[in-house]
């Protein structure tokens, strides 16, 4: 069934791709309290057609008070729908979201294309793109399948001048929630959203969008955010599955797991205050460790080791939660053990039944296959006898004998 967005007369349009648990619980609603209409582009019916039911949703804050905040309006379209998305691109957009997840970003070049080469043929200014997913430089990746959707220099030129494409960090834990309304999303209190101000293009309609902090050092921030929430949560999440915890929340109330997350974050964290000195502070690094720590402890909150675990080859992929801060240290000579053996437990990470997980799957098969040596040797790059690989393998058989 086509879904038409409704446009609001004195009111700018922005896209949010994805209607998942950030896109409704985070950007869609900065950007919705902003003074957005905000359209939501996904590919799930239900949650299309509910969007433009009703018109808006809860966003309830999880902080053990009754918080809760409605955002509207709001509309919706098929992701997939090319004509409704045209549409949209005729209105007085400025700002494209996304909240897809990494793997499903390429698959937006086709409707972003069209609204590019709508917005060419119709002589219209310029708009920004923000891809708000765990994933360094993620905007910069959609900027490329996008190019390669184009069908022609006139197209490439016309985004080069007119499309601001920001990369972003994007900080808020919003897990699946359960509610009568399938709209509604819990959401921790804390939220930083910060983007590149360098490649922000003015727009018109230009909004300042409160909740959304533009920066020029923006490596920093997306560092820190990934190399320490993200590492911290994903080492929480695959030493609680070892030790059968069923959230985060259990994992890190384990003196043992907590002690480990915490070590870890102090390896990254001085890597982290080595390299972007002197942005960070030591002061200001340990206090956000333990603001870290404390987010984990959340007893509002209800997030799955299953969930914060989920597709653990991109995690461990170079550059990310794992390996990035591992590379970081290693470059610099600094301590990492700790490091190695959340990687050593992400390897180990076999979540089953309803919790299955395609790529946690194919590591475990892989090993079974291959063999633990060639596994972390493919992961990581290293030769299979580099010390760091030894070390991985040692806390792998130690972890998987004691577990
Ligand atoms: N949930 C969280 O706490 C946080 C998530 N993130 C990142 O945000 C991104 C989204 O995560 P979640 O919201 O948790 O996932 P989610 O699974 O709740 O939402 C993803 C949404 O994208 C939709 N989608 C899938 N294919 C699509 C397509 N082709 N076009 C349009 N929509 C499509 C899905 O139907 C779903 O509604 C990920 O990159 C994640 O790493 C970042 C910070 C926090
Ligand atoms: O969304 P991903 O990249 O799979 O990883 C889960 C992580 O993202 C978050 O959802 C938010 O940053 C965290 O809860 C967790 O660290």
């Amino acid at each position: 069934m086509p879904f038409e967005a409704v446009s609001l007369p004195g009111k700018p349009t922005a896209i949010q791709f994805g209607a998942g648990n950030i896109g409704r619980g985070f950007i869609g609603a900065v950007l919705s309290q902003a003074g957005f209409h905000v359209v939501f582009a996904d590919v799930q019916e239900k949650i299309v057609q509910s969007l433009n039911e009703n018109g808006h949703y809860d966003v309830h804050i999880l902080n053990g008070e009754t918080q809760i905040e409605t955002i509207g309006p709001v509309s919706a379209v098929m992701s997939t729908d090319l004509v409704a998305i045209e549409n949209i691109a005729r209105e007085p957009l400025s700002i494209i979201t996304t909240a897809v997840g990494p793997n499903i970003l390429p698959r937006l070049a086709k409707p972003i294309a069209q609204i590019i080469r709508t917005r060419m043929e119709e002589g219209m200014g310029p708009i920004n793109i923000v891809a708000c997913e765990n994933l360094q430089n993620a905007t910069d990746k959609l900027r490329e399948a996008i190019e390669n959707e184009l069908s022609d220099e006139k197209e490439r030129l016309y985004m080069q001048d007119n499309i601001g494409f920001a990369i972003c960090s994007v900080d808020r834990i919003v897990p699946p929630f359960s509610s009568e309304n399938i709209l509604d999303v819990g959401v921790e209190p804390f939220f930083e959203w910060t983007v590149d101000s360098n490649s922000l293009k003015k727009t018109d309609p230009d909004v300042v969008i409160d909740g959304m902090h533009a920066t020029n050092n923006l490596d920093a921030y997306v560092q820190r955010k990934l190399f320490t929430l993200n590492t911290g949560h994903a080492i929480t999440a695959y030493l609680g599955f070892l030790k059968k915890k069923a959230t985060i929340l259990d994992a890190i109330s384990d003196g043992s797991i907590r002690d480990t997350v915490s070590q870890a974050l102090h390896e990254s964290g001085t890597a982290l205050i080595a390299k972007h000195h002197p942005f960070f502070s030591h002061e200001e690094h340990e206090e956000y460790i333990n603001k870290t720590l404390k987010r984990f402890s959340n007893h509002n909150l209800r997030d799955e080791v299953s969930r914060v675990g989920r597709e653990p080859l991109r995690k461990l992929r170079k550059g990310d939660r794992l390996l990035g801060p591992v590379e970081m240290c290693r470059e610099r000579n600094l301590e990492h053990d700790t490091l190695l053996l959340g990687v050593a437990a992400a390897l180990l990470f076999y979540p089953t039944g309803i919790h299955e997980d395609k790529e946690a799957n194919e590591i475990h098969d892989r090993i079974q296959q291959e063999g633990i040596e060639e596994v972390v040797s493919d992961l990581t790059g290293w030769s299979k006898d580099d010390v760091d690989s030894q070390k991985i393998i040692q806390e792998y058989s130690r972890l998987k004998s004691e577990y």
